[in-house]
């Protein structure tokens, strides 16, 4: 895929003017918006930023469900020719998650620095790796893209998912078509679905990333309390800034994917003042500053033996602990700054949904809401009501307060 690079021509405050201007206000839909109630506005948010970030989810999640349906008519070529039907999905599920990732660039103008060494970097996108990931918050997913989409690999990239997200519409169906492995944190019944579908992958046409966060859950100070008493159980070094990983997961898809992938990713990220980054405050418009330190380890060198390699992820989680202290201490990570450029196809896939549906979608808005009848109207305003409260929920997701119970004391005790 050809790359254009270029100085970013958008500045944040010209580039909401523009699309503000292009953009119809819609009173309706803010109504529907604020009476929910759904959170407090952010302050430095004015009205018409929350009324356009509104539209803009419905016009993702729009057009997220018509790629969803063109992944369904790749159904029959998957028998004739299943590389050409992977090589279409890779595609399509590029044109979902690079408006994520122009949403996150683009509109929230957050910046995405990447600490790593030079030699590495030439390798990135140009081999399938396995990437190791903390998972301290709520869009280290949109940051991950972001560096997909860096090195070209977003529309193939994997990751080891807890089965609820399956369930969550555009994104979780996007999936099942680009082939991500899905696993319910229950070993005994995800051992033989995880082996099945990693070893699907061997034949995978595209170079992809393999992402794998490994402590299994978003870190809280709960579920770090309850991990550290296991590490102490097992005689292992506390962590401080990680829940204790979990080693099978990564045993079996190193083991299964020897041969097919040539190194791990190991990916440390924090972002700058102690920022905690929410969707919603993307959406909103709000800019972070992400950082991400990454070393390539080949894979040869990682044991075979199951359990060596999980003593080596314990390490490995132990060395990533002290980059989180020395980003703490000083406020960036250890090696030196090469960064990738902001990609312009993110920005114009996303432009292009954004003329072809948002006056199609305007118009027939208005038309229902002028059609005279008042069926009609409590219909469609019921309906805009439902769409948000379902984009709320998906956006629910990804908030931390609203994580499972995994790894939490009852669940430790139900293990045991
Ligand atoms: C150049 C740029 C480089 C990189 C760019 C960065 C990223 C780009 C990469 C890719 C694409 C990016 C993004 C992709 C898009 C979206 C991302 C989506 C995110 C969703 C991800 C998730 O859903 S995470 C949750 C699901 N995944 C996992 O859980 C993976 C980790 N888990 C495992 O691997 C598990 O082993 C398992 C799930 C396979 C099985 O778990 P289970 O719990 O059933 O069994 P385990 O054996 O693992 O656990 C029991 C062992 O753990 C010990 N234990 C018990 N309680 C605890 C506790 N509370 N804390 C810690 N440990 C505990 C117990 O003692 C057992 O120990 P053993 O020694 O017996 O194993
Ligand atoms: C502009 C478009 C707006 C439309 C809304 C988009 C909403 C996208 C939601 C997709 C979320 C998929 C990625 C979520 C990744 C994630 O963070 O999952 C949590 C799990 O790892 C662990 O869960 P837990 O055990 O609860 O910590």
């Amino acid at each position: 895929m050809h790359y254009m690079h270029f100085n970013p021509i958008f500045s944040r405050d010209n580039f909401h003017a523009l699309y503000l201007s292009a953009e119809w206000l819609c009173p309706i839909i803010f109504l529907a918006y604020i009476s929910q109630g759904i959170h407090a506005p952010y302050d430095e948010t004015d009205a018409l930023l929350l009324l356009t970030a509104q539209r803009k989810k419905k016009v993702e999640t729009g057009n997220g469900i018509i790629i969803n349906l063109l992944q369904l008519c790749t159904l029959p070529l998957w028998p004739i020719n299943k590389q050409l039907a992977r090589k279409i999905n890779c595609r399509l599920g590029y044109s979902i998650s690079s408006q994520l990732v122009a949403l996150l660039e683009w509109w929230s103008g957050t910046e995405c620095t990447l600490y790593t060494d030079p030699e590495s970097y030439k390798l990135y996108g140009k081999e399938n790796a396995i990437v190791v990931l903390n998972h301290n918050f709520e869009i280290d997913f949109m940051t991950g893209w972001t560096f997909c989409e860096r090195f070209g690999v977003l529309g193939s990239s994997k990751v080891l998912a807890k089965k609820e997200l399956s369930f969550v519409p555009v994104i979780g169906w996007m999936w099942y078509f680009l082939e991500i492995v899905f696993c319910k944190r229950k070993w005994e019944e995800d051992r033989k679905t995880v082996v099945q579908s990693l070893r699907n992958l061997q034949d995978y046409p595209e170079k992809f990333w393999f992402l794998l966060h490994c402590e299994g859950t978003r870190f809280t100070e709960k579920k770090h309390k309850i991990s550290m008493e296991v590490a102490e159980k097992k005689g292992l070094p506390k962590l401080k800034y990680h829940l204790l990983p979990r080693t099978k997961g990564f045993c079996v898809t190193v083991q299964n994917l020897r041969g097919t992938v040539t190194a791990v990713y190991d990916s440390t990220l924090n972002f700058r003042n102690n920022e905690m980054p929410t969707l919603l405050g993307v959406l909103n418009g709000k800019k972070y500053h992400a950082d991400l330190y990454v070393r390539r380890i080949p894979l040869d060198t990682i044991p075979e033996d199951e359990s060596e390699c999980a003593a080596w992820l314990h390490k490995l989680y132990q060395e990533k602990d002290e980059f989180q202290e020395h980003y703490r201490q000083t406020g960036r990570f250890p090696g030196p700054i090469t960064n990738p450029p902001r990609q312009l196809w993110a920005l114009l896939n996303w432009l292009f949904w954004v003329c072809l549906l948002v006056y199609p979608l305007c118009m027939l808005l208005l038309q229902l809401l002028l059609s005279g009848s008042t069926f009609t109207v409590v219909c469609t305003f019921v309906f805009c009501l439902a769409v948000s409260v379902g984009i709320r929920w998906m956006i629910g997701q990804t908030e931390i307060d609203k994580s499972s119970n995994y790894g939490n004391k009852d669940m430790q005790m139900n293990n045991n």
